[in-house]
C-alpha cells in the first residue's frame, strides 16, 4: 500500500461523507450552537458577581440574570441531545456504506487476493475494522471541528480581561503540545497491535470453526483451545496497553490544566489583592481558561478513539487500494451470443504470491502478532507516514508452459494428468479467474479479454469437485444459478440432475434450508443440486472439475447421468477422475508438469504406449466390473 500520512487518511475516509454533506453542515451547525450558548455562561458570572450581588441592581435584574441562565442551560442541553442523535445516525449510515463499497470492492478481486488470505482476516475487516472506523464519526470527532471555534473564541475573552495573564496562562501549551505528539504515536501503533491481532485471531477461528471435524477426530480440541488462549491473552495485553497509553495522556493534559490553573490564581490572585483586577474578572478569567483547555483535553480523550479508528481506517483503505488483476478494459465486447469455441495459443502462466516473510523456527509465533512500536524515541512533530508494512517475500511458481489447444462447440475436452499437473490451472483461464503471462486464450475467434467480463461470465457454468452450496433454502440454491428462472424451470433443471426425486421426499421439499456448505446434504445430492444450478444457467461452456470417484455405485450412476444432459450441445472442459467420460470425450488432453504431453481420442492414446496408456491401465486395475462394463 502507498504510505499515507493520517490526514491523507482522515481525508480520504471522510468524503464518504460527501453524499451527506447538507447534513453535515446541520451538525456542525448544532455544534456551534451547542457550545456558544454556555459561552455567555462566564460573562454573567462576572455581571452577577461584580455588578448584582454587591447591590448595585434591582432584585429584578437578579431575576432576570438567572432566568436566563437556567434559560441558557436548557437550551444547552437540547441542543446537545439533538446534535448527538444526529451524529450518530450520520455515523451509521456511513458505514453502510464504506461496508457495501469495500464488500464490491472485495468481489471484484482477483482469486489471488482470496487464495493467499484466511477468510477470517477478510471477514475481520469487513465487519471489525469498519465497525472500528465509524468511531471516527461518531465518538465525538466531528465536535472537534466545534472546539477549533471554542478554542479561538475563549483566547480571545482571555486576552480582553487581561493580555498578561492570557500568556502567562498559555506558556504551558508548547509542553503539552510536545507530551501529546510523543504519546499520541504509541498509542496510533498499540491500537494497530489489536487491531492486528484481532484479524488473527479471526483468521485462525473461522478455519478451525469450519474444519471442526478435523480437530475433534485427532483430539485438537485442547490444543485449540490453548492457542485460542494464547491469542486472546496477546489481545488483552496489547489492549490494556493502549488504553493505559490514553489513560496517561488523558491525565497528563489534565495536569497541564490544573497547573495552568493555578499559575492564573496565584498572578491573577495576586492582581485583585492589588486592586488591578476585580474578582469577577478573575473569576470569569478562570472559567474562559476552562473553556480553552477544555477541549484541549476533550482533544486527548477523543484522540483514543481518534488513533483507534484511523488504524482501521487504514486496514480498510488497504483494500480499497488493492488493483483486480483481472478487469475489463476500455469499452469491452459485448457477448450477446457465443458459439463456445475456445483456443488456447501458446500460454504460459506463473503463479505469484505475496506474503510475510515467515518467521524462522523458533524464533516467534506466527499466530501472535509482534508489538509494533514507533521507529524514534522522541518526535518534535508529528511523524507523516505509517509505518513500514512487513517484509515481504514473492514466491512464484511455474505452472503453464506455452499450452496450445483447441476445443470447437459443442465439443467434451477431457484433461487429465498428475496431480498438480496444471488441469485446474488451465480451466482457470476461461472464466478469466487468471489472465496469461503469456499467450492468448481465444473465445469465438477473438481474445477473451477484449469481451466484458460479466459477459463472458455468463456464458459459463462450474460444477467444481467440492461443490460449495450456500445456507438458504435448496431452491435459493439451484436459482443461483439463474435469479430470473421461475419456479418450473427450477424443477426442470431439478428433474433433469436427477434431484427433484430426493428433494421430493424431505418434508419441507424445495423450501428445505440446507446448512452452511450443504452440509446436511450427502456427496451426491450436492453434486446433483450444483448441476442443476449449473443447467439452471444454460451455459454454452461448461466446466466440471469431476469427482464422482468418492461417490457410491447408485449416486455415481445418476451423477453421471445428470452430467450427461448438462454436457448436450455445449463445450465441455473436463477434469476427468473417471475412465467412462475420458473414453467418450472428443479430444483428451495430456498434461504433465504445466505442458501438453499427449493428445487425441482415446483409441489414439492407447496405442501410443504413454503417459495416457499408463494411467489408463492403473485406473484399469482399480475398477469396479460394473464400471469396466459402462466402458
Ligand atoms: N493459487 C496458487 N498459488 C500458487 N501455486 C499454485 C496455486 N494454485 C496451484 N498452484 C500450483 O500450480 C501447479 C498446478 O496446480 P493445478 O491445481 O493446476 O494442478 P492440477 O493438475 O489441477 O492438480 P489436481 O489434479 O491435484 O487438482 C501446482 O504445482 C500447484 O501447487
Amino acid at each position: 500500500m502507498e504510505k499515507q500520512s493520517r490526514s491523507l487518511l482522515f481525508r480520504r475516509y471522510l468524503s464518504f461523507l460527501k453524499p451527506y454533506r447538507i447534513r453535515l453542515g446541520f451538525i456542525v451547525a448544532l455544534g456551534l450552537l451547542q457550545f456558544v450558548v454556555p459561552l455567555t455562561v462566564p460573562w454573567m458570572t462576572k455581571v452577577m458577581i461584580d455588578e448584582v450581588l454587591p447591590g448595585k441592581e434591582s432584585f429584578w435584574t437578579l431575576h432576570k440574570v438567572v432566568g436566563v441562565l437556567a434559560g441558557v442551560y436548557v437550551a444547552g442541553n437540547l441542543l446537545k441531545f439533538v446534535h448527538q442523535v444526529a451524529i450518530s445516525r450520520l455515523g451509521s449510515r456511513m458505514i453502510v456504506d464504506v461496508r457495501e463499497q469495500l464488500y464490491r470492492h472485495m468481489q471484484s478481486l482477483s482469486q489471488n487476493y482470496f487464495e493467499s488470505r484466511q477468510v477470517g482476516s477478510i471477514v475481520s475487516r469487513v465487519l471489525n475494522d469498519v465497525n472500528g472506523a465509524q468511531n471516527l464519526v461518531g465518538g465525538g470527532v466531528l465536535n472537534l471541528l466545534v472546539d477549533l471555534f471554542l478554542v479561538g473564541f475563549a483566547a480571545i475573552m482571555l486576552f480582553r480581561l487581561d493580555p498578561g495573564l492570557a500568556l502567562l496562562s498559555l506558556c504551558l501549551l508548547p509542553l503539552y503540545y510536545l507530551t501529546f505528539t510523543n504519546l499520541n504515536v504509541r498509542i496510533r501503533f498499540a491500537w494497530r497491535s489489536v487491531h492486528q491481532q484481532m484479524e488473527r485471531i479471526s483468521g485462525i477461528l473461522v478455519e478451525r470453526l469450519a474444519g471442526m471435524k478435523i480437530v475433534q477426530a485427532f483430539n485438537r480440541e485442547s490444543i485449540e483451545a490453548d492457542r485460542f488462549h494464547r491469542q486472546a491473552k496477546h489481545h488483552y495485553r496489547y489492549t490494556v496497553k493502549a488504553q493505559l497509553l490514553s489513560n496517561l495522556l488523558g491525565r497528563a493534559s489534565q495536569s497541564f490544566q490544573d497547573l495552568g490553573g493555578i499559575l492564573v490564581w496565584l498572578a491573577g490572585g495576586t492582581m485583585v489583592l492589588n486592586g488591578a483586577m476585580t474578582l469577577g474578572e478573575l473569576i470569569a478569567f478562570q472559567a474562559y481558561l476552562s473553556q480553552l483547555y477544555g477541549p484541549i483535553q476533550r482533544f486527548s480523550e477523543v484522540n483514543v478513539t481518534i488513533q483507534n479508528s484511523l488504524s482501521n481506517v487504514e486496514r480498510i483503505f488497504e483494500v480499497f487500494d488493492l488493483q483486480p488483476e483481472v478487469k475489463n478494459r476500455e469499452n469491452p465486447l459485448p457477448l450477446p451470443t457465443c458459439r463456445g469455441d475456445v483456443v488456447f495459443e501458446n500460454v504460459s502462466f506463473t503463479y505469484v504470491s505475496e506474503r510475510p516473510v515467515p518467521k524462522p523456527k523458533g524464533q516467534g509465533d506466527h499466530e501472535i502478532v509482534k508489538p509494533l512500536v514507533p521507529l524514534k524515541r522522541f518526535y518534535w512533530l508529528p511523524p507523516k507516514t505509517a509505518p513500514e508494512p512487513p517484509p515481504i517475500v514473492r514466491e512464484e511458481r511455474e505452472a503453464l508452459f506455452n499450452v496450445s489447444f483447441e476445443a470447437k462447440s459443442g465439443e467434451v475436452i477431457a484433461l487429465v494428468g498428475p496431480s498438480g499437473a496444471g488441469k485446474s490451472t488451465i480451466i482457470n483461464f476461461i472464466p478469466r479467474f487468471y489472465d496469461p503471462d503469456e499467450g492468448t486464450v481465444y473465445l469465438d475467434g477473438r481474445d477473451l479479454r477484449e469481451y466484458d467480463l460479466f459477459a463472458v461470465r455468463s456464458q459459463i457454468a462450474l460444477v467444481l469437485q467440492d461443490n460449495i452450496l450456500f445456507s438458504g433454502s435448496v431452491y435459493e440454491n439451484i436459482a443461483y444459478g439463474n435469479p430470473h428462472a421461475d419456479q418450473e424451470q427450477v424443477m426442470e433443471a431439478a428433474k433433469a440432475a436427477h434431484a427433484h426425486d430426493f428433494i421430493m421426499e424431505w418434508d419441507q421439499k424445495y423450501d428445505t434450508v440446507i446448512g452452511e456448505r450443504g452440509v446436511r446434504l450427502s456427496g451426491g445430492q450436492k453434486q446433483r443440486i450444483a448441476i442443476a444450478r449449473a443447467l439452471l444457467k444454460n451455459p454454452r461452456i461448461l466446466i466440471l472439475d469431476e469427482a464422482t470417484s468418492a461417490l457410491d455405485a447408485e449416486s455415481e450412476y445418476l451423477v453421471t447421468k445428470a452430467l450427461e444432459k448438462l454436457m448436450e450441445n455445449r463445450t465441455t472442459f473436463i477434469i476427468a477422475h473417471r475412465l467412462a467420460t475420458v473414453v467418450r470425450a472428443d479430444q483428451i488432453l495430456v498434461v504433465d508438469q504445466g505442458t501438453i504431453v499427449e493428445r487425441g481420442r482415446h483409441p489414439e492414446l492407447l496405442l501410443r504406449n504413454g503417459m495416457y496408456r499408463e494411467l489408463y491401465e492403473k485406473q484399469l486395475k482399480a475398477m469396479r466390473p460394473e464400471e469396466l462394463a459402462a466402458i
